[in-house]
């Protein structure tokens, strides 16, 4: 015998009831059945909302009830054929007379008592059973209905009744015996000896199906729900969470103590004494196996799920005089329990000095209150402190019978935690080792639990979520990049780099389980995508509230930049070939470093200064070995050494700013160039990171960009604009000639002064030699004093950019690693 129970959800309408009759002909081919229901989806809470209605004079509970009458019909219309319709109907009418009656004298009385209310309650099952009863046997079906009150027998706390088990499991044997036909029961109701109604309170028709699988024996038990079986995670905040394919009694227990609502400790009792296994099984989905949850724990994965609890508060009762007070403990559980209140978490440390306590949010006022109360003598002799709260809380919990002396799941969850920076303010571990609780705030629930998941779940691989912000030459080189590596990194590094947003100047998109980056989109070919707005991005990036996260920024944009900050406070760090936020404000640069280093984030930008070259890296290395530098002399604009180099084989100089630009080479607009004031954000930035306070107003800057070609309006018009200015370039690069020279665009930074600008040097100067996007930097310290340190190499170009950006990426992925 098998028994099957479905609930509301499973039979909330005509088409998901056709599923139910699917699968129960499907369970009837290869076993014996019986099966349970609960109301019509949403029915009881219509019963039970119209009750209080009534009983509070409010008389919408008429049109309720008519309501509730006609969607009974309609379903028996729909599924019992018209010329077995009248007993039915006859069935159904009578049912609603009865409560309109009740209804009508619930009003008239303004009262309800729980008597009153578990009757008015039962007629859900009791209608829903059999209407489907009748609807089975029209489908050939030897259905009986069978009124659970014929079964259970319970005491009279009506509202949450005990069941009298013995008498229970007696009368359901001799029914079973005396009936063999395929048992259509109600779920949640019962009676009393005296055959008053009762209900079986929260989920009783899941505890109605285990009491009756627990009196038969029963093979097991199915819950069919709309889920498919328990999820390691809420999925709600959790995307990757999955069906556990097998959880103990113990682990499903805890489980659902907090969250994952799909099965009620309570309800599992009368099974698990017995040993029957429970499924968990999706209507909807029947082919999934579901959850199975029975008495093993076999070896496994360390944890089996995360649960979680938003909306907890802290108290923590503390005070110098604490150890003198007798019997604390005793007396705060004691005042707790007398107000009502339910402690979810409890920690002490060995000191003794604290006791601090997770409660409900909605506790708080009366639970301080009751505590205060009972120490009030100990509070104002200054030996207890005023109960300190905590709010805005939430509880993680990883659950799992292996953690059972097995060292190293504490280390794995709180490694995750405080790598993605998330606070922990209690914890606690029951000696049974089935939980382990860390209180964190409720800002943080979502992504502590998905660093939980990637911890405990994801294979070993780590996952980096990348929001990317500027998809032009570099944004779409990185793109290819990360999709050409990703396999590599996700065997060999263990990490699994995946992007969530895309957006350029137009539009913008996201996607939960990060886009199929082979085939990655551009902002605007995405399916979803909507006008970037960068305010909604950064919103939505925060929303997704992933662990591990980086925000790339391959645009030229001083706007994005503007938001730098509002992206590390939110813990997320960042990663950037764009020059602005550190060649603003002397203040913001130094800002937003230390703001990194606060949240516990990154912000890497070693694509600010000559491309994927390691300048920026090597500086910084310098600095912290506590080198000092003293001269900086460099060329650091790819595009102007292709410029400069290219002239000398004879083209026109406006051909070649052209073709620096097809090469990717240039900025957005050329201009930015050619005014040295790439090269001057580049030495600026370098001249801050040799920790000197350099402003931009300081560099000397020599522009080349004609007068009338500053003020072209688009870049297409300064081109036009440039070619009347070839002849001079020319006669520039004639003179250099004459004297055997060469022009090289160049930077120095030295005694605190900086300086940019096109210089004629000697054939034999290092830089003479360099050739098309070639940089050079040349670091003069106290350590490389006689022979500078030298870095060569192209210094711009796209896949030499985003191979820069991706190994800062790559950077971040392995910090963030647990
Ligand atoms: N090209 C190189 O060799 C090189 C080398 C090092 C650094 N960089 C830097 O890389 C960055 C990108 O250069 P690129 O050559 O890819 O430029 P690009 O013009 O090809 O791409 C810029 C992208 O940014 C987007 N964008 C601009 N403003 C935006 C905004 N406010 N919001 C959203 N998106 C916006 C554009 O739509 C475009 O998708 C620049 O900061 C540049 O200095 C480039
Ligand atoms: N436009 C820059 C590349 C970005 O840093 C250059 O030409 O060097
Ligand atoms: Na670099």
């Amino acid at each position: 015998m098998k028994i099957l129970k479905f609930g509301g959800s499973s039979v909330a309408n005509q088409e998901s009831i056709k599923k139910v009759f699917e699968i129960i002909k499907e369970s009837k081919k290869k076993d014996q059945i019986a099966v349970v229901f609960s109301a019509f989806g949403g029915v009881t809470e219509v019963l039970l909302r119209s009750a209080s209605n009534a009983k509070h004079g409010d008389k919408s509970f008429v049109e309720a009830i008519k309501k509730l009458e006609d969607r009974h019909i309609e379903l028996v219309r729909q599924l019992v054929p018209i010329h077995l319709q009248s007993t039915v109907l006859t069935f159904v009418k009578v049912r609603f007379n009865e409560l309109e009656d009740l209804f009508h004298g619930i009003y008239l009385i303004k009262e309800c008592t729980p008597r009153t209310l578990d009757y008015v309650a039962s007629f859900g099952e009791r209608l829903s059973a059999f209407i489907l009863a009748e609807a089975l046997k029209a489908e050939g079906f030897d259905a009986e209905y069978l009124d659970a009150r014929e079964i259970i027998r319970t005491n009279d706390r009506f509202g949450n009744a005990k069941v009298d088990f013995p008498t229970t499991n007696d009368l359901i044997q001799d029914y079973f015996h005396q009936h063999e036909g395929l048992q259509i029961i109600t779920g949640f109701v019962a009676s009393t000896a005296k055959g008053e109604t009762t209900t079986l309170g929260r989920s009783g028709s899941d505890y109605t199906a285990a009491i009756i699988a627990a009196a038969l024996l029963a093979e097991s038990l199915e819950i069919w729900t709309d889920v498919s079986g328990v999820l390691t995670s809420d999925p709600r905040l959790v995307y990757t969470a999955f069906t556990i394919p097998q959880l103990s009694y113990h682990e499903a227990m805890e489980l659902s103590h907090f969250g994952a609502k799909v099965i009620f400790p309570s309800t599992m009792q009368p099974a698990m004494k017995k040993g029957i296994p429970i499924y968990i099984k999706n209507t909807f989905e029947p082919s999934n196996p579901g959850t199975l949850i029975n008495g093993d724990a076999p070896a496994g994965k360390l944890i089996k799920g995360i649960s979680s609890m938003s909306d907890i508060a802290l108290l923590n009762i503390q005070g110098a005089g604490i150890l003198d007070v007798i019997d604390v403990n005793r007396r705060i559980f004691g005042s707790l329990s007398s107000a009502n209140v339910n402690v979810i978490l409890i920690s002490q440390a060995s000191s003794e000095q604290i006791t601090c306590l997770a409660i409900k949010a909605s506790e708080v006022g009366i639970a301080k209150e009751a505590i205060e109360k009972e120490f009030f003598h100990e509070i104002r002799n200054g030996e207890i402190d005023v109960v300190h709260v905590i709010s805005d809380l939430a509880v993680v919990a990883v659950v799992g019978e292996n953690m059972k002396q097995n060292p190293g799941a504490s280390g794995r969850m709180f490694q995750a935690l405080g790598q993605n920076n998330v606070n922990v303010y209690a914890i606690a571990q029951g000696s049974s080792e089935l939980n382990i609780s860390a209180v964190v705030s409720k800002a943080d629930l979502q992504k502590a639990l998905n660093a939980l998941h990637e911890a405990f779940f994801l294979s070993d691989n780590k996952v980096l979520h990348v929001f990317l912000v500027g998809v032009g030459l570099i944004g779409q080189a990185l793109i290819k990049m990360i999709a050409n590596q990703q396999q590599k990194l996700q065997k060999e590094n263990l990490l699994d780099i995946q992007i969530h947003g895309i957006a350029n100047s137009r539009f913008m998109a996201f996607h939960e389980d990060g886009f199929d980056l082979k085939n990655c989109p551009l902002p605007e070919e995405a399916p979803e995508a909507s006008i970037m707005d960068l305010e909604k991005f950064i919103s939505q990036m925060e929303s997704m509230n992933f662990s591990n996260s980086v925000f790339v920024d391959c645009t030229a944009s001083q706007d994005v930049a503007d938001f730098y900050e509002r992206i590390l406070e939110a813990k997320v760090g960042i990663v950037t070939p764009n020059k602005k936020a550190n060649s603003g404000s002397l203040e913001k640069y130094k800002n937003l470093k230390k703001l990194a280093g606060k949240r516990g984030v990154k912000f890497l930008y070693e694509t600010n200064v000559a491309a994927g070259l390691p300048v920026i890296n090597t500086l910084q290395d310098l600095m912290l070995s506590g080198d000092k530098v003293l001269k900086i002399e460099a060329v650091l604009s790819g595009s102007m050494n292709y410029i400069f180099s290219e002239l000398e084989n004879g083209a026109p100089f406006s051909n070649v700013v052209r073709k620096a630009k097809d090469l990717g080479y240039t900025e957005p607009d050329p201009r930015d160039d050619l005014s040295g004031m790439d090269v001057a954000r580049k030495i600026l930035i370098l001249g801050r990171e040799a920790e000197q306070d350099l402003h931009f107003e300081d560099i000397n800057i020599q522009s080349m960009v004609p007068e009338d070609c500053l003020i072209a309006a688009s870049v297409e018009e300064f081109f036009d604009k440039l070619k009347g200015h070839d002849e001079e370039f020319a006669r520039l690069l004639e003179q250099a000639k004459e004297k055997g020279q060469k022009l090289r665009f160049m930077a120095t930074l030295e005694n605190g002064k900086a300086k940019v600008g096109l210089q004629s040097l000697d054939a034999t100067h290092p830089f003479s030699t360099l050739k098309g996007s070639d940089n050079m930097i040349l670091f003069t310290t106290e350590r490389y004093h006689d022979f500078p340190m030298i870095i060569r190499g192209p210094g711009a170009g796209a896949d030499v950019t985003a191979a820069g950006v991706f190994a800062d990426v790559i950077r971040i992925g392995n910090y963030t690693r647990s």
